[in-house]
């Protein structure tokens, strides 16, 4: 043995080539402080051991190494910037030792090479590949840039064009795409990794291959004339601030990086990139983002735990309808590998599920993420039928018909009555008391919420609501089931609207009440969609969810929360509903709509939306920014807020979470509650007052208040 670390262990495979391998306890390798301040000292005492004449690193897992250790983010980032700079210079030098090693170096890389795993094996002369590789930097998705030394090694192997594509991006490459680009040497079949990279350590050794002109390409100035540079980060920037709206500082902090350090050697182009990490790891939006991958694997543990705990085997499911929700919780059951009854009343309703269905992996065909075979298994695992007696088999149920209390609860009791005892029954509705519906059932210990959103295959969130009488083994069933249909489970307590409705609708509230005062709603879109950073504005996402949905989702608020959501006597939403104007689903709403070529729907102002609401809204008046975000944004964080303190949802991390996988809450603010800490509680209880004279979903709780009074943040940096 030549080292040994708790992460790796360095020692002779074949006379005078070494084999250093990654062995980190655990199910993963990654690099945490410690183990980077280990290599370090294991690489000073390699190089200078003179019968060492070649290297290879391998991993012990079914992966290589799948980057540094998220969860020591955010205490680090915490520490001034200058010691900032000093820190990650440290762990560049180790970087920078591997890249010096006095002899031939070589990867031997499997599965994930990610983040500073990627780093790991740039720093290496030569790279070979099994194909099940994954390499890239995805530190833009956290708010930061590679810094262990990727914007300075990866734009000179693969060019800088290529290295800002992947950079930017953050995405993973197969195997095939990183030879053909240069960013690995070769690939081979996974039993012959070990093999053919020794080969090409030997070839190396005996000056069959020049490792030394290779390596040192790495450590000059990018080969590129000024011109092409000029175009080069042009094009670059122009397109990062395209995708990102200014919101995301990372991106376009990486090819600022690459771009000031394209005419320098190593050690100045290390030092740039230094000092640019160190002022993206002070940004909010680092923070959020961290934050976010933090508050994903808090609600994943949480879930996994539950479903742990489940003791009903789920190897059937049904659905009950097959409308735009049915069809799509049928497709997801059936394409995750459960199989799937679909139950309707109306044949017409049935080939409309599957069509929807067909489509959907009809698509995945077309882009060559699906094979036949796996499109023909999917929708043979739907078994469509109007015949109750074929849902005897389900070990689960989700109920998915229309939005009437009266008839989910007739649906369901009769459910009840056929099924055999145990079966767990479930409702997707979107507003009504979970406890509401129970009321209808014999054994509503069985029963729970089960909330999907829309486009069920693309949305992560699904609400899981605990009714006063469900049992923890019905919870545990469902969010079993759920991650068994790859979505993200979060579980929360019975209430109009659950969660993520119940703090939708007054932000709706709050944009009504400016289109009443004469808002334009087209402009306030753009600000909270360019300003803010909301996926769609108030307007264009209420003509999506549809105005008549949306008319009637606000009854059901009403009604649950009389004081705080009663109905605005002056409702534009109303207005255009009630002249049937339902938004995206029959063309027009706040906008109109147009099919394009692709056949999605494309919006267009429309003249006839702003006369009828005329009869409600004053005439066109001018409004900040600010306050348009702040008339949304409010009455949304005070509901967010009266959320947790209700303990409708449990923790702050799974309410943001909740909105971010939900609704598209901006992932550079992080969530609500990132972003209430970000602006300070009692800043925004002060704001809150200014408005509170608009009603009572812009006044805050005494909790609240009380909260802002003892300085509270929501989110403490150890362990977060
Ligand atoms: N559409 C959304 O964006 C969305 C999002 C989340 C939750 N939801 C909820 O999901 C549920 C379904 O919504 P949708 O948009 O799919 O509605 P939809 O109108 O598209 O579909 C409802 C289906 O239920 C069928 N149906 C009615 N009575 C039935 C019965 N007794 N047995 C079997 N089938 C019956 C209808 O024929 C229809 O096909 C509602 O509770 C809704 O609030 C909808």
């Amino acid at each position: 043995m030549l080292f040994k670390s708790d992460s790796f262990e360095v020692s002779f495979i074949k006379e005078s080539i070494a084999e250093f391998k990654f062995c980190v306890p655990g199910p993963v390798n990654k690099l945490s402080q410690q183990t980077l301040q280990e290599c370090g000292q294991a690489l000073t005492e390699l190089a200078n051991n003179s019968d060492i004449k070649g290297m290879v690193f391998t991993s012990d897992k079914d992966h290589f190494i799948i980057g540094a250790d998220i969860f020591e983010f955010l205490p680090t980032f915490d520490k001034p910037e200058a010691e900032l700079v000093e820190w990650i210079k440290n762990a560049t030098d180790v970087f920078d030792q591997l890249e010096d090693l006095p002899f031939p170096t070589i990867s031997a890389v499997n599965g994930m090479a990610l983040g500073g795993g990627c780093e790991w094996v740039l720093a290496t002369d030569y790279r070979v590949a099994a194909p099940d590789l994954k390499l890239g930097l995805p530190e833009v998705k956290l708010g930061i840039m590679p810094g262990f030394g990727g914007t300075v090694r990866l734009p000179r192997i693969i060019g800088a064009d290529n290295a800002m594509t992947w950079i930017t991006t953050g995405k993973e490459h197969r195997a095939e795409e990183a030879l053909k680009i240069g960013a690995i040497d070769s690939v081979v079949a996974p039993d012959k990794l070990l093999t053919s990279a020794v080969k090409m350590l030997e070839q190396a050794i005996e000056g069959k291959l020049d490792w030394q002109t290779k390596r040192q390409e790495k450590l000059q100035p990018l080969k590129m004339n000024r011109v092409e540079q000029g175009m080069s980060f042009a094009m670059a920037e122009g397109m990062v601030y395209a995708q990102t709206k200014g919101h995301y500082p990372s991106p376009m902090m990486a090819v600022k990086t690459i771009k000031a350090a394209a005419n320098h050697g190593r050690a100045e182009a290390m030092a740039i990139e230094n000092a640019n990490f160190a002022k993206l790891a002070k940004t909010p939006e680092a923070a959020a983002q961290v934050g976010i991958f933090l508050a994903d694997q808090f609600i994943k543990s949480k879930a996994r735990k539950l479903a742990k705990a489940n003791n009903t085997e789920i190897k059937q499911a049904a659905v009950l309808g097959a409308g735009i929700m049915g069809g799509g919780i049928a497709y997801q059951s059936a394409y995750k590998g459960v199989p799937i009854i679909m139950k309707d009343i109306q044949p017409s309703a049935l080939d409309l599920g599957m069509n929807e269905a067909s489509k959907i992996l009809g698509k995945q065909l077309e882009r060559g993420r699906l094979t036949l075979d796996k499109m023909v298994k999917t929708l043979g695992a739907i078994k469509p039928t109007l015949n109750d007696n074929d849902l005897q088999t389900a070990d689960i149920v989700v109920e998915a018909v229309v939005e009437n209390p009266k008839i989910k609860q007739a649906v369901l009791a009769k459910l009840e009555a056929d099924m055999p005892e145990n079966t767990v029954l479930t409702s997707n509705t979107s507003t009504i008391c979970i406890d509401v519906l129970a009321s209808a059932l014999k054994k509503p210990e069985n029963f729970c919420g089960m909330h999907f959103f829309n486009p069920v295959h693309r949305m992560p969130l699904v609400e899981i609501i605990r009714g006063s009488k469900t049992s923890d083994a019905t919870i545990n069933a469902v969010v079993d089931y759920a991650l068994k249909l790859g979505k993200s489970p979060i579980v929360v307590n019975d209430c109009p609207g659950f969660f993520v409705n119940r703090v939708l609708f007054p932000y709706f509230a709050g944009f009504n009440q400016l289109v009443v005062e004469g808002v334009n709603f087209a402009k306030a879109d753009k600000v909270m969609e360019n300003v803010f950073g909301w996926p769609m504005g108030p307007a264009y996402l209420l003509d999506v969810v549809g105005l008549d949905t949306a008319h009637h989702c606000t009854d059901v608020m009403a009604d649950g929360f009389p004081t705080r959501m009663a109905r605005q006597e002056k409702d534009p939403v109303a207005v255009l509903a009630a002249a049937n104007r339902f938004g995206q689903k029959n063309g027009k709403g706040f906008y109109q709509y147009q099919m394009d070529k692709k056949g999605r729907p494309q919006k267009k102002a429309d003249a006839d939306a702003l006369e009828l609401l005329s009869s409600v809204c004053a005439s066109e008046k001018e409004f900040s920014k600010e306050e348009i975000i702040d008339r949304c944004m409010i009455p949304m964080l005070n509901e967010v807020l009266l959320c947790l303190q209700e303990n409708i949802v449990a923790s702050p991390q799974e309410a943001d979470m909740a909105l971010i996988y939900g609704l598209g809450f901006p992932p550079f603010r992080g969530g609500a509650f990132r972003y209430l800490d970000q602006i300070g509680l009692a800043n925004f209880v002060a704001k809150a007052d200014q408005y509170a004279h608009l009603g009572a979903i812009f006044q805050v709780s005494e909790q609240t208040r009380q909260w802002a009074q003892a300085g509270r943040k929501f989110y403490q940096v150890e362990g977060q």
